[in-house]
């Protein structure tokens, strides 16, 4: 059998995407070593593991540099990569939302500034609302966009709650419910299909 290339995003979700895996009983090599490596192998090196940064997941998808990716469905959304996506591992679970300052009051034809990680996420939604705005892409601490008056409101990622409570603001509408989700080259899903297949099934057997 082929080898299959899997992209696994680094940050939050990377390490109970790795423990599910290891539930399969697929292990790396030199995972759990205290190492700056990006590459790892299973045991019988049918799985080559790279990791990438997250938003870059659904790009290294795309392209066919990965046959599989795992990462949130958040950065799915935002890079509006053309691929498959087969599975939900209901890790990480999360939701966008437009939030603002409880007193917000801006009228609709008012062209309205969004600060925002997911710029290609807060224009989609806006537009379908044929409400005009304009984005300013931040890279974090996003809740502090509307309490400093650099924007209107924010297009991000909401969990507990907490951070929004904290800095005083609230959930003005509910978006996108986010998870981590498996998604596939649409090339490699008809090449390397038996491959594909196991690996899904093996996840899913260890989910159920
Ligand atoms: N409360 C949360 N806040 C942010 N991300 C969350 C949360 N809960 C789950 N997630 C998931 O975790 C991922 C982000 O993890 P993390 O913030 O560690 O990434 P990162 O690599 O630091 O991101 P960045 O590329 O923005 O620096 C998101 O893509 C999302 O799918
Ligand atoms: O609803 P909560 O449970 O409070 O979680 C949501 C917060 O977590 C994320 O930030 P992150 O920790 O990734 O930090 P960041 O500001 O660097 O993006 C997200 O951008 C929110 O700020």
């Amino acid at each position: 059998m082929e080898h299959i290339t899997l992209a696994l995003a680094k940050g939050r979700p990377a390490n109970s995407t790795i423990k599910l895996l290891e539930t399969t009983g697929e292990y790396f090599t030199d995972l759990h070593e205290d190492t700056r490596k990006l590459v790892f192998y299973n045991a019988n090196k049918t799985i080559k593991l790279i990791f990438v940064k997250a938003l870059d997941v659904p790009t290294y998808v795309e392209k066919g540099a990965a046959d599989i990716g795992i990462v949130g469905r958040d950065n799915i959304l935002e890079s509006q990569a053309d691929v498959y996506e087969l599975l939900d591992l209901k890790i990480g679970q999360c939701k966008f939302a437009v939030a603002g300052k409880p007193d917000h009051n801006f009228s609709d034809t008012q062209k309205l500034t969004i600060a925002t990680k997911y710029p290609n996420v807060a224009k989609k939604h806006f537009k379908k609302k044929g409400q005009p705005i304009e984005t300013v892409k931040l890279n974090g601490s996003v809740e502090l966009a509307p309490i400093i008056g650099l924007a209107d409101y924010i297009v991000d990622i909401v969990e507990t709650g907490s951070t929004l409570k904290e800095n005083g603001l609230i959930v003005i509408e509910d978006m996108d419910l986010i998870s981590t989700r498996l998604i596939v080259n649409k090339a490699s899903f008809a090449t390397k299909s038996e491959e594909v297949g196991q690996f899904i099934n093996q996840l899913k057997s260890v989910m159920e």
